[in-house]
């Protein structure tokens, strides 16, 4: 990613030194089952994962062969990602675009509901990767188009938004 943008790479993996070593990076590896859907029970425009996009620099996605990801291109209109087997699907997240002053665009996705009659499950792991919490995260181009964040202040900031303030 760094090389695609002329940048030297140390600007990522220096941020990023902390992952897996203890609490001063919130990367988090989510398991992510969807049950088998009562067609009885569901409601118009149901989705098994409302669209969103995710927090933090990239999530790496391992979907299950059931499929039902969807990303929002850039027309507005919803396109399914396959499921190819031995792939690892790359999201591009909010503080990375944030980061690139929008060079890189965050994805909006979201998981459809299966199709009527399909009874099947939906298995998921989704590899949020997150800058390391004290990591400044200023506009790579040297612009002001995103004030300097914390990379932790960022993230408390965005679940505040989503799941209400306390
Ligand atoms: O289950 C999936 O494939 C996507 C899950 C997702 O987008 C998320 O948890 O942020
Ligand atoms: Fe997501």
């Amino acid at each position: 990613m760094a090389h695609s943008l002329d940048l030297d790479p140390e600007v990522f993996l220096s941020t990023h030194r902390l992952i897996g070593k203890g609490e001063e990076n919130d990367t988090t590896l989510r398991s992510l089952y969807y049950p088998p859907v009562n067609r009885e029970k569901v409601k118009e425009d149901q989705l098994r994962c409302g669209e969103h996009s995710d927090y933090g620099s990239i999530t790496l996605l391992f979907q299950s062969h059931e499929g039902g990801l969807q990303v929002l291109s850039r027309s507005g209109e919803y396109i399914s990602a396959p499921v190819i087997p031995g792939t690892v699907l790359v999201n591009i997240a909010d503080l990375m675009q944030r980061w690139t002053s929008d060079l890189f665009v965050s994805s909006v996705h979201r998981v459809l509901l299966p199709p009527a009659g399909d009874c099947s499950t939906r298995q998921s792991l989704a590899f949020f990767v997150h800058p390391d919490t004290d990591a400044l995260i200023t506009c790579i181009d040297g612009s002001n188009k995103y004030p300097p964040v914390k990379s932790g202040d960022y993230l408390i900031e965005r679940f505040n938004d989503s799941y209400g303030r306390e």
